[in-house]
């Protein structure tokens, strides 16, 4: 398992008092597949995906994410775990405005220690591999919504992490690029040795995945598995 959660419990607290919001998830993403995290708004989905990520801390259970405990890590811990293991690709993509985009997709890289030299060219590279490589000096707002998303993926991949962490990649994306997308995430993201996890409320992507886990409440519902043709079948999507 790239992931194992069990009796995950989170609470926020409120003026209005406190809200449980994860109420025992147990919860488990295989390497080498994309599980889909769905269910209805208020669920609770993207604060699992946050403390799967370590963005998000405070909660009871275990979380193990390739071997790492998650939830009693200390915040030191956290950052050379986060560099590692995982890519984020936020809804609202949290692009930096005054870099270009091959900056943006350099800055993991660079966090980890490599130069900005090596980690620009390996941005651009990859940036090539999307599709971009017109864009690669544009600003973030000067590129449209589906090129800031290619944008995105690039930068949760560039430091090839082990476990891709979506949400809602394509929720402002037509279908056709909703695609296109779901397409790169399984080819780039998910192999032997890694997985991906994506939030969706996007039903023209449900065939995409290999697992759909159904979150209701605060807890997981209903877990499917998936039988799909061929994952890397990218040119074919009639069936989508
Ligand atoms: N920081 C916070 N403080 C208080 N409540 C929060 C906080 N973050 C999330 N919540 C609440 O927790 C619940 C679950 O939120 P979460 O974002 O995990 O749901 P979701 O299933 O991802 O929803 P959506 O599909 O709409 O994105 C919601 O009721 C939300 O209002």
């Amino acid at each position: 398992m790239s992931v194992n959660c069990k009796n995950v419990k989170m609470s926020f607290k409120s003026a209005a008092g406190t809200v449980n919001v994860l109420k025992g998830v147990d919860f488990e993403a295989p390497i080498g597949k994309l599980t889909m995290l769905v269910g209805p708004s208020g669920c609770g989905k993207t604060t699992l995906i946050s403390l799967i990520a370590g963005l998000l801390r405070g909660a009871s259970g275990t979380m193990e994410v390739f071997g790492n405990e998650v939830l009693t890590m200390s915040a030191s811990m956290l950052v050379p775990y986060r560099l590692k293991n995982i890519g984020f690709i936020f809804q609202q993509y949290n692009l930096l405005a005054g870099l270009t985009a091959s900056e943006n997709v350099a800055v993991p890289l660079v966090a980890s220690g490599t130069g900005w030299p090596v980690a620009l060219e390996k941005g651009r590279i990859l940036l090539g591999k999307l599709g971009m490589n017109a864009h690669i000096d544009k600003l973030p707002s000067q590129l449209s919504g589906g090129q800031q998303q290619r944008v995105a993926i690039a930068r949760a991949l560039i430091h090839e992490p082990r476990l891709l962490l979506c949400d809602e990649p394509t929720a402002a994306l037509d279908g056709q690029s909703g695609k296109v997308v779901m397409n790169l995430l399984k080819e780039l993201a998910v192999a032997d040795d890694r997985a991906a996890i994506v939030v969706t409320h996007d039903p023209r992507v449900y065939s995409f995945a290999d697992r759909v886990v159904h979150m209701e409440d605060g807890l997981v519902a209903k877990v499917e598995s998936i039988v799909t043709p061929s994952s890397t079948d990218s040119t074919n999507d009639t069936a989508h």
